[in-house]
């Protein structure tokens, strides 16, 4: 792509071109206690307050502006008020990078190590110890736990923070903890008259928390709950709009840095974009035309690996002004030394469930406009060290228009996990107290795949292989394509296909102009049935090599390949996790075949039963189960073959719906492997 030099033409022209002045400067300065720092923020004058209101409140709902000090102070004067008594208080985040980066702050801010008095609890990473008191955790983790401790008894005080996103896991927590509250005030009464043995008899309190947020929906939800409010902000952020809607955000976005960057003085810019592919964009231009000018930019997207999205947060070099292109995932909680300038291009990808209907019966990520919600979130990541600055890449008139906050994810995501992990509590999601309901046609679709996969019965009960899968902290077809591996005796396999499958970092790099070197490096890995057991085969050789080389002669390789060692790493990692759960369901994850590739594909057929297709004669593929024409995407082994048929690990939706990760298997295993599935097609 051509782009104009950005600083003679085109200018952006925003409302007040003035832009911030040069005479601005960051206030706080480096050497600053960390404790006065706490002492300075907005929420510290309401401390008292504040506490006396939880101590008087069984629920209590809290506003406060963005940078106010809700995250990082509310749960530690919970704890210096002596409110977590015996337990422990839980701090919600619907991202974990939230979650692991807070942990991390608070325990500096106490002056322990993490891990001591503060942790955190993320899937597939744990930093607690026995005197944790203060533990950020994100919202799934939370359901886990639900699942084997139904009343949460280790907590005293559980704080649902950034509620105004309604993820699906938040969702589930805001319904449970209104019954658990209520089992657990009874377990109180009825110990206060010496009758109950039971442990878990402290009362539970709730703290529901956002800077944006429809609090007396909120306060309605439970029983006119008291809300709180927390006036003022430690440092303005001025907010800019467009003279005029721009209609290619990556290109205005690319224009709006470099004004940024040549007229305006030292400070470090964050700047939102809907996901990945623009991201990458973005990260050419800048650094096509920042040559002269020192521009350091990092990346933040969901499926790089957490410790690639950590740089974000390490020190600027002098002279230089970091850049950093984030998805909404670094929307909310989070404080990002350095940033002064937010440029918003206005845009979010977010999860949809096409149903079947309309050719689908996935999740799907779509771009769409976003909320003010996220407007006003994402000026808050500026401002948070100093006074601050927000480029909004669209007109004030567009941002009056937005919808003031988006759907709940429980009107608009696949509910299939949620359901089963329901039904391991004995509950049905049509029958809880939601605060929004679901779709009942989702709720259909979620009961009718698990049936397909054999966790409920013809009566929706669930089966002992269900609450099998629900022990795993994977998605539901994974953990039964792992159950059924023991049928197969390849469960060491499998679950090695599958920790790499989990893994959130790809582990094919794809450089566009490198496509027939690629293909040369990696052919000794290809496997003929397609992509799942050429996975295997990169992992075999990688472990191979890796027992040998050392770190360095390690990154060769996987230069080499064009592979992502990030995947290995935390694939083995996940790998150590489903094994322990294996033990623990009493499977032998050990169970190994010399020829593995019939019972291999066997075993992943019965988990993707859903996610397969048939060759037609007139060579497209047609869902076995649906009425979608998918596509072998082109980064498959697969791609350009023609199969009778296959299986996918996901369906990614684009001008075309492509099947991503492919293995050709035989028609003949669909037969039996569900009471549904129609033989042939
Ligand atoms: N990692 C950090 N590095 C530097 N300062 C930090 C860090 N974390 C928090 N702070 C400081 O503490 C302030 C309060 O942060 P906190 O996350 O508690 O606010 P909040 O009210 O929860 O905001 P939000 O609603 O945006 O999450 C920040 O504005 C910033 O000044």
């Amino acid at each position: 792509m051509s782009l104009p030099a950005p600083r003679k033409k085109r200018r952006i022209h925003f409302d007040d071109d003035e832009g911030p002045k040069r005479s601005h400067s960051i206030s706080s300065s480096p050497s600053t206690p960390l404790q006065k720092q706490r002492e300075q923020l907005p929420i510290a004058k309401e401390r008292d307050a504040l506490i006396r209101e939880i101590r008087e409140n069984d629920v209590t709902i809290l506003l406060g502006e963005t940078g106010s000090g809700k995250t990082t102070q509310v749960p530690q004067y919970l704890l210096e008020a002596g409110l977590a008594g015996k337990g422990m208080i839980a701090v919600t985040q619907p991202r974990r990078v939230a979650a692991t980066s807070l942990a991390a702050r608070v325990a500096a801010e106490r002056g322990v190590k993490l891990g001591s008095l503060v942790g955190y609890s993320v899937r597939f990473d744990e930093i607690c110890g026995a005197d944790t008191k203060i533990k950020y955790v994100s919202d799934g983790m939370l359901v886990r736990e639900l699942l084997s401790d139904p009343l949460l008894s280790r907590y005293s005080v559980i704080v649902l923070d950034e509620a105004h996103e309604r993820t699906l896991r938040t969702d589930f927590l805001i319904a449970n903890l209104k019954s658990i509250q209520v089992k657990r005030k009874q377990a109180t009464d009825v110990k206060g008259k010496g009758k109950c043995t039971s442990s878990a008899v402290n009362p539970l309190k709730i703290i529901v928390m956002s800077a944006t947020l429809d609090a007396e929906k909120f306060s309605r939800f439970y029983h006119n709950a008291r809300i709180l409010y927390v006036k003022g902000r430690q440092h303005p952020v001025k907010i800019f709009y467009t003279a005029v809607n721009q209609t290619d955000y990556v290109d205005s976005a690319l224009r709006t840095f470099f004004q940024i960057h040549l007229d305006q003085p030292p400070g470090d810019v964050l700047i939102f974009l809907p996901g990945q592919e623009d991201i990458e964009s973005l990260e050419k231009s800048i650094k096509m035309h920042a040559k002269r000018l020192p521009v350091l930019v990092s990346l933040m997207y969901a499926s790089l690996p957490p410790s690639q999205q950590a740089r974000i947060f390490s020190a600027t070099p002098p002279q230089t002004r970091k850049c950093i292109l984030a998805t909404n995932i670094a929307e909310t909680s989070i404080t990002i030394p350095g940033i002064k300038y937010v440029i918003d291009t206005g845009k979010s990808k977010e999860k949809r469930y096409l149903s079947k209907d309309t050719g689908g019966g996935f999740d799907t990520l779509l771009t769409r406009d976003i909320t003010k919600a996220s407007a006003m979130q994402r000026a808050g990541r500026a401002g948070r060290e100093g006074p601050g600055f927000c480029f909004r890449l669209y007109t004030e008139e567009a941002f009056n228009n937005l919808a003031a906050a988006s759907e709940p994810e429980i009107r608009r995501c696949s509910l299939t996990q949620s359901v089963l992990e329901l039904k391991c509590l004995g509950q049905d999601l049509e029958t809880v107290e939601f605060m929004d309901p679901p779709d009942i046609n989702s709720v259909v679709a979620a009961l009718k795949t698990l049936w397909i996969l054999g966790a409920l019965d013809d009566s929706k009960t669930l089966t002992p292989l269900g609450r099998q899968m629900a022990s795993f902290p994977v998605e539901p077809y994974l953990a039964r394509i792992i159950l059924a591996s023991s049928t197969h005796e390849c469960t060491s396999e499998v679950i090695d296909i599958v920790s790499m499958i989990s893994s959130s970092s790809k582990l094919f790099l794809d450089i566009s102009d490198q496509r027939d070197a690629i293909a040369s490096a990696r052919s000794k890995f290809r496997h003929p049935s397609g992509d799942h057991l050429t996975i295997l085969n990169t992992l075999r050789a990688y472990q191979e090599m890796a027992e040998t080389e050392n770190k360095s002669s390690r990154k060769e390789w996987c230069k080499q390949h064009f592979l992502n060692e990030r995947t290995f790493t935390e694939a083995l990692k996940i790998r150590d996790q489903l094994r322990v759960t294996c033990g623990r369901v009493g499977l032998d994850w050990r169970a190994s075949k010399k020829d593995s590739e019939d019972p291999v594909l066997r075993s992943f057929t019965v988990g993707l039963v859903q996610q397969s297709a048939l060759l037609q004669p007139d060579g497209s593929y047609k869902q076995l189960m649906g009425r979608s024409v998918v596509k072998i995407h082109p980064g498959s082994t697969l791609a350009d073959k023609k199969v009778p048929a296959i299986i996918f690990d996901e369906l990614v939706y684009t001008n075309q719906i492509y099947a991503r990760g492919v293995s050709s298997v035989p028609r003949s295993y669909f037969n039996g492997a569900t009471p549904a599935i129609p033989n042939g097609s």
